[in-house]
Formats: structure tokens, sequence, C-alpha cells
């Protein structure tokens, strides 16, 4: 299996080439060059399977320069070992007759990054050794709060590796933050940037494009690599659990072999939500991909129209892991979209960055249709939603999947579809504790107390256990505090491989 660049203008390389350089050189993102299928007997049989054995079965169909040893091994150490506080990895809570909520939270940060960002550490290093690599893997990672810890956490003191978080600064909740600058590790550096998330993905990846910069890490001995879903290594990961929860309704007899279902995916880069319809082309029985938006509401315009517009205002939301406007991952859909056509890739791509916007042809845009829905939701109704949510099931949601549990519900009112449908619940709900206290407590509850007073109000609260990764967190001193504008990331890079 070789991997081909969406932009076409790089040589196809081997699935361990592609993780370890995690873009392609032309800028685009590598993608499988042929289609990975399973069968439906192949379906039908995870329902007997742990998560790790699903996992195994996914990620050796994609990664074919590893050996099934390998990658077993790698997803021995990603899922076991107690890592995850969940034995089933990723639980599907069944919320009423139509709606599961696929949790993806358990791991070590408490968000689904983890799903990917305990495996990508595991094979990076292999895919290094295996391309012959001699230069040590310098990672640089833009984060709007979740990925950054994910990645920091997987990869701290991996031999051979550094790694380098920019965030936004003010961008992120508090116990997001809080989770990266106490971050402990001999190889881990992380930097908040004076801007929003967009400006500071767009510093990555020019620096990942920038000539002199690479020769002069290469001249230090390093060489970069990306942590983010623009990595086919993070996104192969997240392909597995859409299986996984699929294995599990079937398992507990809650859906017939072959019948199709629905997911609905909060969605900011869309990785997440394209992982899903990796797993869709592949075969899984899947029926709609829902695209939940919150304000910043690109995805949704783009999916109803076929223009995709970033020039518009940023908003800071109080789901703001999703307070993106350029999401990279679109452009692997596009890729497949338009039947591989990377000459129509690299237009809109050159577009989008030239001009902020881009309008696919009528065809494309039927076909996205035919596949995804969307709609988005305001902080208000995902407060709203925390709070009825809550009320209604004794469920608690945190701000991400909250927008993902409304669009659903405009999903039925304005489809009627019945499908069974499984909401990708993507943090916990104490990562964003301030909004979750307040929407269940109300806002005077959660007035002048700080963020670990409101992980006890909230633990208090509801009765759930404060979870592993951030109990400890007040006791963490800061060892993170460089802050810089987005002009002079590339200067912090060089400085930190110095
Ligand atoms: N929502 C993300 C933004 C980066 O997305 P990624 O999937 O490309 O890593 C975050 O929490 O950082």
């Amino acid at each position: 299996m070789f991997y081909r660049s969406t932009r076409g203008n790089s040589r196809p390389v081997s699935a361990a080439e592609a993780v370890k350089t995690g873009i392609a050189p032309d800028g685009g993102l590598y993608v499988p060059g042929s289609r990975v299928a399973v069968t439906a007997g192949e379906v039908a049989a995870m329902s007997g399977m742990t998560y790790g054995q699903r996992a195994v079965k996914i990620l050796g169909l994609f990664l074919t320069d590893f050996t099934m040893e390998e990658i077993a091994d790698c997803v021995d150490g990603a899922y076991g070992h107690g890592k995850f506080d969940a034995l089933e990895v990723a639980p599907l809570h069944r919320l009423d007759d139509h709606l599961y909520v696929l949790e993806l939270w358990h791991g070590p940060t408490c968000a689904f990054k983890d799903m990917a960002l305990q495996m990508l550490p595991r094979l990076l290093p292999r895919a290094a050794a295996k391309t012959g690599e001699d230069k040590e893997i310098a990672i640089l990672v833009a984060t709007s709060g979740d990925t950054g810890k994910a990645a920091l956490e997987g990869f701290k003191d991996v031999p051979g590796t550094r790694i380098i978080v920019f965030y936004p600064a003010r961008g992120v909740s508090a116990v997001q933050e809080r989770q990266m600058v106490t971050q402990e590790g001999g190889n881990v550096h992380v930097v908040a940037v004076e801007g929003n998330f967009d400006q500071t993905q767009s510093g990555v990846k020019e620096i990942f494009a920038d000539p002199a910069v690479n020769e002069a890490i290469g001249r230090r001995g390093y060489r970069f690599s990306s942590a983010n879903s623009i990595n086919w290594g993070r996104l192969v990961p997240q392909i597995v659990y859409y299986f996984s929860a699929y294995g599990d309704l079937l398992s507990r007899g809650e859906v017939e072999p072959g019948e199709r279902v629905n997911f609905v995916v909060p969605t900011g880069n869309f990785g997440n939500i394209l992982a899903a319809y990796y797993a869709r082309q592949m075969g899984l029985p899947v029926h709609r991909l829902i695209c939940a938006a919150n304000r910043n509401n690109v995805l949704t315009d783009f999916i109803r129209t076929g223009v995709y517009d970033r020039t518009r205002e940023f908003y800071r939301t109080i789901s703001p892991s999703m307070d993106i406007l350029i999401s990279s991952n679109l452009e692997r859909l596009l890729y497949e979209m338009t039947g591989r056509d990377a000459d129509r890739v690299r237009d809109w791509m050159a577009a989008l960055r030239e001009e902020g916007r881009y309008r696919v042809d009528e065809e494309v845009l039927d076909g996205i249709q035919a596949v995804f829905w969307s709609d988005y939701a305001g902080d208000r109704q995902t407060m709203e939603t925390i709070r009825d949510t809550y009320r209604r099931y004794g469920y608690l949601l945190d701000t991400h999947t909250a927008v993902g549990k409304y669009v659903y519900d405009r999903y039925r009112e304005a489809t009627g579809d019945g499908h069974k449908t499984v909401l990708a619940s993507t943090a916990s709900p104490f990562k964003f504790n301030r909004s979750v206290a307040a929407a269940i407590l109300g806002e005077q509850a959660v007035a002048g107390q700080g963020e670990f007073a409101l992980l006890r109000i909230l633990s208090e609260a509801t009765g759930l256990p404060v979870p592993r990764g951030l109990k400890d967190l007040e006791q963490k001193p800061v060892r993170h505090t460089l802050t810089v504008a987005p002009g002079e990331m590339k200067r912090a890079v060089l400085e930190i491989l110095a």
C-alpha cells in the first residue's frame, strides 16, 4: 500500500514514510493510494472482539509495512495496562432508543485525542527506524486545546523525539491550559501564541514548508513531523473506534448485521469525522455523517452550499477545541470526492490561501450532501443542551458533545430519520468544568470559583469522580511560560531546537 499526496506533486510513499513525515513535501496530505475494504463478515466478526483486537485488524489493513506483531505490540502499549479508565477503552452509552454516546475520553488526558495519540508515539519511532532515519524527530503541534495535551502526554520522553506544542493564548479552557503548561518530560515544549487557532495552525504549516528552517534544523540533526490529524498516523487509529462502536451495537443486539447507523461528530479540524468517512468507504454500514459545528460554522455553510469561506469573524466559544475556520482535513475529503483529482484540490487550496474562499462543483457538492448533513449550535443552545440532557437522562455532556447532541436533535426534526445514531463524545465534561457546572447548577454557583474548586463542585453535584488525569493538576508546578506572536513562531522553533 502506497500513500499519495492530495496535491499530486510528491512521490508516493510507504505507510512508514507517511507517518514519519506527517505532511507531504508539496504541502498536501497523504491518503491511501488504493481502497481498503472490509467484508460484511469481517464487520460482523468485530462483535466478538475486544477493542485491542479491533484495532489490530483495522491498523493492519493500512500500515502494510508494519508487521502484525509490531502493530499488536503498539496496540497493547496504547490501550492495555490500565492506560484507559474504562475496560472497554471506548464504551458505548445508550441514551435512548435511537441515540448512543461513544465515550472517547477515558484515556490519560480525558479527550478523544488519546485514542490516536497513545498510538502515534508508538508507531512513529518504528516508522523512523523502518525508513532508515538518522535524525531526531521534532514534532510540531498546533492545538485548540485537546490535541496539545494528548500529544505531550503521548510523546513525553519518547527516545528520538522532541515535541513543541503551540496553543492560542486565551483560546483554550483553563483546565486545558493548565494540563499543557504543567507538562513534565525532558523533550517537551509548550508555547502560547498571541492569536487564534487558525493563525497557530497556519504558522506551524508555514514552518513545515519553509526550506530554510528545514535546512537549519537538519544541520542540527532534526527533521519535522506532525502529531495533528494532518498526519495519517493520527487518523488511522481514529477509524478504529467507529468499527468498535458498531461491533458493540451488534454484540448487544441493538442493530442487525448490515443495518446502517448514523454518526454525529462534533467537528473542528475535520479529522474525526473524516475517520468516520473512511470507515464508511471501507464498508462499515453507515447511513449519514452528521457534522456538528459551533458558531464558527464554516463547515455547516460549506456542506449546505459548496462554498468554503473563511473570511468571516472568528468567535471564541465555550467549545474552544472547535474554534477553527480552516479545517485541514477537508482537503482529504475533497480529494476523495473528486475521484482523486489533485489538480482541482490544489486549485481550491490555493484559492483558500490567497482569497480565503473557494466553491466546489455541483457534482462534488451532491456527493458530499449524499453522505454529510450539518448544522451548528451557539453557546446558549450548547448550555441548554447540557442542562436538558442532564435533567432528562442524568447524563453529563461536555460542551463539544453537547454541540453534537443539539445538532442531532435538529437533524431528527429536519429529516425524521430513524436510523440508530452514535454521537462521538469527544471530551470529559470535567475539562470544561466552568461551562458544564454553570449549565447544570446555574451561573451563580460558579461565580468567583477557581478551576480546582469547580472540579470538586461538579464532582459533588453529579456523583461522578474527577478523572484521574485531572485530579492532581492542582499540585503540579507550571513549567512552560513562553508566549510569542504568530510571526515569532519560527524563531521560537529555531531557538528551542538550537
Ligand atoms: N481540536 C483540535 C485542533 C487540532 O486538531 P487535530 O485533530 O488536527 O489535531 C485540538 O483540540 O487541538
